[in-house]
């Protein structure tokens, strides 16, 4: 049982316990929300004794009865009190477990993962799909079971107590459930759908925040609005009719239950008149027949709200599988050097962007990769950190095999400057601080100097403890990028992973990036994506990739006088100067 709930729920071992209790005590506040009843009829019929025919003995037993149920009654509170703790207090308990297990899956996923797109879903899984589910199972999972096994305790005592008044209260619930069971495929369905058109949506409000610039200053507002609004419509069209629907096949499978009483009624009568039951058994049969449904309707309600937990359980199911990137976190290299041998790689099934790319990026010294757009080069300097897990083949780095090393730890070893920096509505310190968190300010305003950035950031109103805004928008392409150089030269790692600026920058700009790189790559190991004939130019190594492949390596004079793509792509880049 508890294996089967940390399968179909996701939960931890200790939350399927939890689950397991809050059942278990859910179905013993039933039951005992039942005996008060039983107790006051079986109080009534004494009572009615008493006042036929008076003795001293009946006395003692009202008095029983009266202490009965003031003792019933704490008894009853402190099942409440541990129902109410076992179904809600351990249960967001399970929820934060859950919410810092996907937190600790999402430190060992491939790097390469965190698109927007990705984020935005990662995001609403982690907290709006955690806290419908941590709902759910604080109100409904708990009270399905507790109604399933609630009523067949009561109907199995019922039975054996009176098996035909007992045929007359429960020949309905099987009906009631077929109903509703066979609406649950269809109501299955359009629960999924629902939450598959709420994430486009939340996707599109993600994509327009991200591109408001692009939007407004290509006029594509109206057209945005409009694929968002019908977005809005098809959510609400599809809300409307989930809704009716469901509201509809549950009030039907209430009707058949709600037959249950009068069955009860009239047939208890029948056998009163006949004398085969006394009227005490016809009027617990009531008041039981009146309450022993209500679990079940809830039952219904909360069944109708799981079917939408089926659809965010496999979302979360999905997410615990994706594939983690483990390794060990001891590793010191014996050099940095790194090598490619014979690396294949694909993002999708089927299309093989690396083909077979073998190479070594020595250390103190650096290699440039150069080559016609979607050849490959953003990629192998990704998987040159493993960014992403390759498919066949080894990279190494001090010849130890990266895939057996801990990401972060990998990582400490790395400077990454890519085009797309990606900096924080804080401070120019804070900012640059990234590189190194326990760096002075004097060790910080160096690395600033260095990387050129000093001059802009006195001009600034509050100089390095300036906000820059979100992601830097109050600062220039090249100033941001130089913020990232200084972060590196703050890191001070063995291994730089560059990635030239495309974008045109000003030859001032440019001379002070080129300056603040120089200060950044000496004595390291450079593998850098390079665009610039002056870095091409200076590099120790060419690597040449065209379609996933090496074509062309060596040393920049070799591969000029090769005469083939390289020398090509020099000779193109000078004509358009
Ligand atoms: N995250 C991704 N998922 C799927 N395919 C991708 C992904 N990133 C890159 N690709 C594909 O892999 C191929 C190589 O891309 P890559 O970015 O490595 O090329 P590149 O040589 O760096 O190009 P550019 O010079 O234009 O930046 C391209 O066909 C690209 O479409």
């Amino acid at each position: 049982m508890l294996n089967y709930f940390q399968n179909k729920y996701v939960m931890s071992e200790k939350g399927a316990k939890d689950l397991f209790r809050s059942i278990i005590w859910t179905v013993v506040m039933d039951i005992s929300f039942m005996v008060p009843v039983v107790l006051s009829f079986k109080f009534l019929d004494e009572y009615m004794n008493l006042l036929l025919n008076s003795s001293n003995h009946q006395k003692n037993s009202i008095l029983y009865y009266v202490i009965m149920s003031v003792a019933f009654f704490l008894v009853m509170l402190v099942i409440a009190y541990v129902q109410y703790n076992s179904a809600y207090t351990k249960i967001y308990e399970e929820s934060a477990r859950r919410r810092i297990s996907l937190a600790e899956t999402l430190r060992k996923l491939p790097l390469a993962f965190f698109g927007k797109k990705d984020i935005s879903d990662l995001s609403s899984t982690i907290m709006e799909d955690a806290t419908q589910i941590e709902m759910l199972f604080s109100h409904s999972v708990p009270q399905i079971y507790a109604a399933a096994l609630t009523v067949l305790i009561m109907g199995v005592m019922m039975f054996f107590y009176n098996w035909q008044m007992s045929l007359a209260v429960f020949w309905v619930v099987p009906v009631s459930i077929l109903v509703f069971y066979l609406s649950r495929k269809y109501q299955s369905n359009l629960h999924a759908k629902l939450y598959f058109i709420k994430r486009e949506i939340s996707d599109k409000i993600q994509e327009g925040l991200d591109s408001a610039h692009e939007i407004k200053s290509y006029n594509r507002e109206e057209a945005f609005s409009n694929t968002f609004n019908l977005q809005l419509d098809n959510y609400e069209k599809f809300m409307i009719k989930g809704e009716l629907l469901t509201g509809a096949l549950i009030n039907l499978s209430y009707v058949f239950l709600k037959l249950g009483l009068p069955s009860v009624i009239l047939y208890g009568a029948y056998s009163l008149a006949t004398g085969s039951i006394n009227i005490f058994t016809y009027l617990v049969f009531l008041v039981v027949t009146a309450r022993i449904y209500n679990p079940i309707m809830d039952a219904m309600d909360n069944f109708a709200l799981l079917l939408y937990l089926n659809v965010r359980i496999k979302r979360m199911k999905e997410m615990d599988e994706m594939p983690r990137q483990d390794g060990k976190t001891e590793f010191y290299p014996k050099n940095y050097d790194i090598e490619f041998n014979n690396v294949k790689f694909s993002y999708q099934d089927g299309v093989q962007t690396l083909k077979n790319v073998s190479f070594t990026a020595k250390q103190g010294e650096v290699t440039a990769l150069v080559g016609p757009s979607g050849g490959g080069k953003s990629t192998v300097a990704k998987l040159a950190a493993r960014f992403w897990d390759i498919d066949k083949g080894v990279i190494a780095l001090g010849g130890e095999d990266i895939s057996l090393v801990d990401p972060e730890t990998l990582l400490n070893n790395y400077s990454i400057v890519f085009q797309d920096v990606t900096l924080f509505n804080s401070s120019v310190m804070d900012n640059i601080c990234l590189g190194k968190k326990d760096a002075s300010d004097e060790e910080i305003i160096k690395a600033a100097q260095l990387a050129q950035c000093d001059e802009f950031v006195k001009k600034l109103p509050q100089g390095y403890d300036t906000l820059i805004g979100e992601n830097g928008e109050r600062l220039s392409g090249g100033e941001r990028q130089r913020i990232s150089i200084a972060r590196a030269i703050l890191k001070d790692a063995p291994i730089i992973l560059l990635d030239e600026a495309t974008a045109s920058l000003d030859t001032e700009n440019e001379s002070k990036i080129q300056r603040a790189l120089s200060e950044l790559i000496k004595n390291k190991t450079v593998l850098i994506i390079a665009h610039r004939m002056r870095t091409v130019l200076g590099a120790d190594k060419i690597v040449v990739i065209k379609d996933g492949i090496i074509a062309e390596t060596g040393t920049p004079l070799e591969l000029k006088e090769k005469q083939g793509i390289f020398s090509s792509m020099l000779k193109t880049q000078y004509q358009n100067n």
